[in-house]
């Protein structure tokens, strides 16, 4: 039996209940026989624990979590609390601490979902967002000074490096290599970001050349919006920086009909360290407590992590039961048009899973 040591840390608000949520669909997956099993601690990381005790997490929490196959993430993000602190204190922490530079977010429009564009347009949506997750935007270089005073100052310097920019490229050319229509958008703003968006296109072009049958195109991060919406088709793997990305990614995942369905890996690719799975959306302010958060971009999100520790037999399956519930389209939140709770969907996901489950064994009876 494969043992798979994971951490769960749901962190705040909507967070928390699709984390829970997905580790039930876990839970099932695994008692469906496919060989392997979850050894689940929770932390308690977040906003309430800042609350009681003045941090998000413990000092040395970043070193906890390096003995986990993988880590499975809520949402930080509190209304009482300065939003910086939380990200900062938390998401930032563990993704910055143990290096997880390559933040991979997958977009497509799923089974009988609508979407805001025109269908015909929606369903060319299959891309993958490569975000550069440790430097960039994100450096947090710069500071405050003359607090209060009129000549008061704020500055956030953004950080780019040979060897940042380098590994990153590296990352999605290889991706976009591994899918089928090897076809790489470099985002930039070298317009109007005269130094460090500089060294990103110069690092990006000399990397590009050691994947000659990659097909690559460049695009200002303004004029990228347009082209997600007007022809979705022409893009497959997407790389830019840490902000770009960030923005994008929102867009990508309202393109595929919601916030709640998008789905990320913020991948060590070396290895040496887990890496951390969270869906794409925030700790949802207004559905705090409603017990409507849409579960799908954090089921979407386990099946990231279940083909990271290379179960992708149950990634595949769990793939197919998310995709058959939005086929169905009698059980969706209200995000997407349905009437549905969390617990619903996720009801509705697990019977699946079981179904199918029943239904094979029941071959293997019949077979023996
Ligand atoms: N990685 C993270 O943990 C992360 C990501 C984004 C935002 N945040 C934090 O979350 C807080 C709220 O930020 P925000 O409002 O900009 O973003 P948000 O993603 O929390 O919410 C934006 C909108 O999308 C909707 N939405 C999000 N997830 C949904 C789901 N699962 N089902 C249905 N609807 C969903 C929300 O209801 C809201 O209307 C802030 O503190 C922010 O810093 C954290
Ligand atoms: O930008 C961040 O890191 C926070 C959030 O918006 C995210 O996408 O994870
Ligand atoms: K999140
Ligand atoms: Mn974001």
């Amino acid at each position: 039996m494969r043992q798979h040591k994971i951490a769960l840390i749901p962190g705040d608000g909507i967070g928390s209940d699709v984390i829970q949520a997905g580790r039930r669909v876990l839970d099932a997956l695994a008692d469906a026989g496919g060989g392997f099993a979850f050894e689940f601690e929770s932390f308690d990381w977040g906003s309430d624990r800042y609350r009681r005790v003045g941090r998000m997490m413990p000092e040395d929490g970043v070193d906890t979590l390096r003995s986990f196959d993988a880590i499975y993430f809520g949402a930080v993000g509190d209304p009482q609390i300065p939003d910086h602190i939380t990200l900062w204190e938390l998401r930032l922490a563990i993704c910055q601490g143990l290096d997880q530079y390559a933040n991979v977010r997958p977009s497509r429009l799923l089974p009988n979902i609508a979407g805001p564009l025109r269908p015909e347009l929606g369903r060319e949506i299959d891309w993958v967002i490569v975000r550069e997750n440790s430097e960039g935007e994100y450096a947090g270089a710069g500071g405050r000074a003359h607090r209060g005073l009129p000549i008061e100052v704020g500055l956030d310097v953004s950080v780019f490096t040979r060897a940042g920019v380098a590994r990153i490229a590296r990352f999605a050319c290889e991706l976009a290599m591994s899918r089928p229509r090897r076809k790489l958008t470099v985002v930039t703003k070298s317009n109007a970001q005269r130094h460090g968006m500089v060294l990103w296109d110069e690092v990006c072009r000399s990397v590009v050349k050691d994947f000659p049958e990659l097909d690559v195109d460049w695009m200002l991060v303004d004029a990228m919006t347009m082209r997600m919406v007007l022809r979705p088709g022409t893009i497959d793997t997407v790389l830019a920086t840490n902000l770009h990305a960030d923005v994008l990614s929102d867009l990508a995942s309202a393109l595929s009909g919601s916030l709640g369905i998008g789905a990320t890996g913020n991948l060590a690719p070396d290895r040496g360290v887990p890496s951390m799975f969270e869906p794409i959306h925030g700790s949802g302010f207004d559905l705090i407590g409603k017990g409507i958060a849409n579960p799908i971009g954090a089921f979407w999100t386990a099946v990231l992590m279940l083909d990271h520790l290379g179960e992708s037999a149950a990634a595949a399956r769990l793939m197919a039961a998310i995709e058959q519930v939005t086929e169905e389209g009698g059980v969706l939140t209200p995000d997407l048009g349905g009437t549905a709770r969390t617990d619903d969907v996720t009801a509705a996901v697990i019977g699946i899973i079981k179904r199918q489950n029943d239904a094979e064994l029941s071959l293997q009876r019949s077979n023996a």
